[in-house]
Order: structure tokens, then sequence, then C-alpha cells
């Protein structure tokens, strides 16, 4: 089992590789354009290539591709904090996305937002894998809900209410999943993002940010991880 898994900022990467021992005896490989940090699979049933690659989509998108090169992987995982919409996702809590959604592509109208795929091109979601979805929130206690990818973080009561009018089945915002979903699908590896909610979505309070915690329960979650899947991609991959 080979997986890459995508951050936006080192905490969070040093977060997942806690997941698996130490930090500081995490390998370090340079390849073009990303600096991936090796660490064994418990079991010797593979390897976890973790890669910081920086905030929002665009750079998401890019260092993605750029860590793909050193594949082949069997999946990518966007994973970081984020912030979850109340009450489905209070801080603490974790959320595996059943939809990638890029939820600020698209054109405002005299009608409101459309998505890019309304002005017909492009497209504004992705689809993680069904069952590795239900198996990675039965292992690790994430619910499972739509995971929004801004390119601004949401702060206000207005700008929530308005992101959950468009997606009501969001769970959770964060900046980088669609990126790292384009560049997945080009190279047709399958996609997950896993996010730890640190804050609520809603009028800007960077104070109660809850990131220790939330970076908590993502090395928590990744420790949960593995054998599942490891067992999906022996199994399930070609049939989900
Ligand atoms: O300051 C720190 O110690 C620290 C440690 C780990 C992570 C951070 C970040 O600021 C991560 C930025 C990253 O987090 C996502 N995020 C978190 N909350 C939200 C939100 O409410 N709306 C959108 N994105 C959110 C996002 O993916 C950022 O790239 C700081």
């Amino acid at each position: 089992m080979r997986v890459l898994v995508v951050t936006a900022v080192p905490a969070e990467r040093d977060a997942v590789t806690r997941a698996f021992g130490d930090v500081s005896e995490v390998a370090v490989r340079e390849v073009p354009g990303a600096r991936l940090h090796r660490v064994d699979a418990p079991g010797g049933c593979g390897v976890v290539d973790v890669l910081a690659g920086g905030a929002g989509p665009a750079a998401a998108a890019a260092s993605t591709a750029f860590g793909l090169v050193s594949g082949p992987y069997d999946l990518v995982v966007s994973a970081g904090i984020g912030g979850g919409f109340t009450p489905v996702a209070p801080v603490g809590s974790l959320v595996v996305a059943n939809g990638i959604v890029a939820a600020d592509l698209g054109a405002e109208t005299p009608e409101g937002f459309v998505p890019v795929t309304g002005l017909g091109f492009g497209r504004d979601r992705h689809l993680p894998p069904r069952s590795l979805v239900r198996d990675v929130a039965a292992a690790t206690g994430a619910l499972s809900g739509e995971i929004l990818t801004v390119s601004t973080v949401t702060g206000s009561a207005e700008r929530a209410a308005a992101l959950l009018a468009a997606h009501p089945r969001a769970a959770a915002e964060a900046m980088e999943g669609f990126g790292v979903a384009e560049a997945a699908e080009r190279t047709g590896v399958p996609v997950l993002e896993l996010r730890a909610v640190s804050n609520a979505v809603g009028p800007r309070d960077r104070d109660a940010w809850r990131i220790g915690d939330a970076l908590a329960a993502l090395t928590g979650a990744f420790g949960k991880l593995i054998p599942v899947l490891e067992g999906w991609t022996r199994h399930e991959r070609h049939d989900s």
C-alpha cells in the first residue's frame, strides 16, 4: 500500500506522521517541487508519504502533482484541520468527505452564485470511493459529509448561511481538498479528505480556534486509518 497525504502546513504534516511514531525519525525525500516525509506503515504493509504543500487549492494542486511523480500511489489523502458547520460538526470532531466541493468556483449572477458546471464547463466536485468513506468513518468515528473547499476562510454568519444554503450537505470547510483531488484525478488515483475541526464556520474568532486539540484528533485518526486503507487498497479498490 502506498499513500500520499497532503496537508497545508508543517504542523498538520507532523500531526499525521506522529501517528506512526517519533517525528524526528521520519525520512525526508526531496523530489522536484516537493518534500516528502516518508513513514513506514505499521506491520510492514507499505509506505505513507506526507507532504505539506501550502495553503489554498492552487498550492495544494501544484504540490500534489509534484508529489505524485514519486508514485505510483494507491490513494491520495487531503488532510488537516478545518472549520465545522454548526451543529453538525463541532470543534474537536472529525469529518471525512463524501464529496469534495469547490464551493466558490463559479460566477455571481443576479440570481445568485452559479457553479462552473452551471456555466457549462469544468467541474465543481469530486467523489471519494463510497466504501472507503464508510470504512474510514466507522474506524475513526468521523462523520461523513461534504467538505467545501474555499479560497477565503468564512468570517461571518451571513457567509456561513449562504454556503449552507448552496450546499445543504456541507459538514466542514477547508482550503485544499478540491486542489488535491484535481491533481489526483488526472493520474487516476482515488482521493479522500479528512479534517479535524478546529473552529466553527462563522464569525471570525481566531482566539477560539482549538488547533492543538484538532491536531491531536488528526493524529488519533491516522493511527486508526492504516488498517482500513490497507484492507481497502488490497480488496476493495476496484469494486467501490
Ligand atoms: O497556528 C498554528 O499553530 C497552526 C497549526 C496548524 C494549522 C494552522 C492553520 O492555520 C492551518 C490552515 C489550514 O486550516 C484549514 N482551515 C482551518 N479552519 C478553517 C476554516 O474555518 N475555513 C477554511 N479553512 C480552514 C485550511 O485548510 C487552511 O489551509 C495553524
